[in-house]
């Protein structure tokens, strides 16, 4: 998995979007994230289709329910040919295991599955809507934290966090333990909906594993020149 290109999240409306913006790109091997607004508008086979114009998948529908839903969700995925694909922590150690067992099952002895990383705590949550929404009183990265201790008590690959919590989840758990990390902007960017932001420089400086970026390059006027820009800063 090739984590120094940033990781598209490709949030857009229809399969045509998609297509349309990774042509934008010729001949370039991208990295997407396919996530739950594709996914829904566009059905399974978007995923098969960037494979199959050459690009790797993260496949982000964050999956939280009971251990038996999980797994059969991720028996259901676990064939599309996604790298990654996203569970919530907040499920619990035996969601997150059923999962695994899911992909085990759905991909047979000698398949391909995907690697599976799990979401702490949301980028777009402060430590102020923790505190007042969730009710946890201990500050934000150690919710973090103990996510990521149950992550891989489960055996999942990693996790999803912000950048500011990645060298501690690094220290507290290994060095191959994926820290992927969304609410990325550039400089100057607008923030948006996201609470918890860095910069592609600063992510990298910051122990992440790999970027999400979507805004910032699907929005912009020139979407090649800001991913090329955003792929320069990440790796160096
Ligand atoms: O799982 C994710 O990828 C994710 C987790 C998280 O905590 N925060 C977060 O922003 N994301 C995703 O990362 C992408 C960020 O998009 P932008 O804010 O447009 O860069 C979106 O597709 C989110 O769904």
């Amino acid at each position: 998995m090739d984590t120094s290109r940033p990781i598209i999240a490709l949030d857009v409306p229809s399969a045509q979007a998609a297509l349309d913006f990774v042509r934008l790109f010729e001949g370039e091997s991208l990295f997407v994230k396919v996530g739950m607004e594709l996914f829904y508008a566009a059905g399974p086979q978007v995923v098969t289709q960037m494979r199959e114009a050459g690009h790797d998948v993260f496949c982000d529908l964050k999956l939280h329910d009971i251990p038996n839903t999980v797994r059969g969700a991720a028996r259901s995925l676990s064939r599309l040919g996604a790298s990654l694909l996203t569970v919530h922590a907040a499920g619990g150690q035996a969601m997150m295991e059923a999962a695994l067992e899911g992909l085990r099952e759905g991909a047979g002895a000698e398949g391909e599955q995907p690697s599976v990383v799990a979401i702490t705590q949301l980028t777009s949550t402060s430590p102020e809507a923790m505190r007042r929404e969730q009710l946890i009183e201990v500050p934000l990265q150690e919710s973090v934290l103990n996510y990521a201790r149950v992550a891989q008590a489960a055996g999942v690959a990693g996790v999803v966090c912000s950048a500011w919590e990645a060298a501690a989840i690094k220290d507290a758990t290994s060095e191959d333990f994926l820290r992927i990390t969304p609410g990325i902007r550039p400089e100057g960017a607008d923030i948006g909906d996201q609470a918890r932001v860095v910069t592609p420089s600063k992510a990298a400086q910051m122990a992440s594993s790999g970027i999400v970026v979507g805004r910032p390059i699907v929005q912009a006027a020139d979407p090649v020149a800001a991913y090329h820009e955003i792929k320069a800063a990440w790796n160096s």
